[in-house]
């Protein structure tokens, strides 16, 4: 008897997995290819903030890495209320903000320091995170603080995908990718050096109102095909959480694989 209820709730388990993976690959996703140049990334985020003109604050959630560079650096020559914006990275490694590996490093000299310079933006919209070496719990407290006074959710959420298909500090197969907390979390083994990291947890992510992933270069095709496979999961590949948002993008100059 306990064989078969077993054999049931598995069936049953195996089902309701299968339809979530049906139903969130159906879900409308706005696809952005690239051939030249970042700029239909830079429109397609200048859209959607346009679309959020209504609101005093707009939340807007940016991943560490490359591809994000040359997006910004379209970014900031367009015209945007740039007053309202909030920008919260997507996660950071747990290292001082002038450090090389400080993704809060690259955004800030690449796109957050010639806006404060020009006077769009004031240093109070631009929210690191900051590392305190012997009291980490303390500093991702703070960070959830300093998230919750400005907002509840974010309104756009822009992530990079890894060659593993992560997005975040969230890895697949991961205790992180697991973690349903519901804002900031720790992550103290991330395959991907280095190991210590905090991160927009999935709820968070999947809390965002505009989610875009980007898939930019060759070495992002494998993960592609594991975001667009209806055989794999959240678990096997995060960056699949934007499916589960509202309104779920992706951009990538990979265009063969879309075929
Ligand atoms: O701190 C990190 O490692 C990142 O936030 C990570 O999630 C990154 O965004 C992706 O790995 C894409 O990185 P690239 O754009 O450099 O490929």
């Amino acid at each position: 008897m306990e064989h078969t209820i077993s054999e049931e709730t598995r069936f049953v388990n195996a089902l309701l997995l299968y339809l979530s993976t049906i139903i969130a690959y159906n879900k409308d996703m706005e696809t952005i290819t690239i051939t030249k140049n970042t700029s239909p990334i830079a429109s397609w985020i200048t859209d959607k903030i346009n679309n959020l003109q209504e609101k005093d604050k707009i939340t807007i959630l940016l991943p560490g890495g490359r591809s994000i560079i040359p997006v910004l650096k379209e970014l900031k020559k367009t015209a945007l209320p740039w007053k309202k914006l909030h920008f919260f990275l997507a996660d950071e490694r747990c290292v001082p903000q002038d450090h090389p590996d400080s993704n809060y490093k690259a955004l800030r000299e690449h796109f957050f320091l010639s806006l404060i310079e020009e006077g769009k933006i004031a240093q109070g919209n631009i929210h690191p995170y900051t590392h305190i070496q012997d009291t980490p719990h303390t500093a991702l407290e703070n960070y959830i603080k300093d998230f919750c006074a400005i907002c509840d959710k974010p309104d756009i959420s822009i992530l990079g995908a890894g060659e593993d298909g992560h997005i975040a500090s969230l890895f697949p197969h991961h205790p992180s990718i697991m973690d349903d907390s519901p804002y900031y979390i720790s992550v103290t083994d991330a395959p991907k050096p280095p190991p210590i990291r905090i991160s927009a947890s999935k709820t968070l992510l999947e809390s965002s109102t505009y989610c875009l992933v980007l898939f930019l270069g060759e070495a992002k095709r494998e993960a592609l095909r594991r975001f667009l496979s209806p055989d794999t999961t959240v678990r096997d590949c995060p960056a699949k959480l934007c499916l589960q948002t509202d309104n779920p993008a992706i951009a990538t100059d990979q265009t063969d694989i879309l075929q």
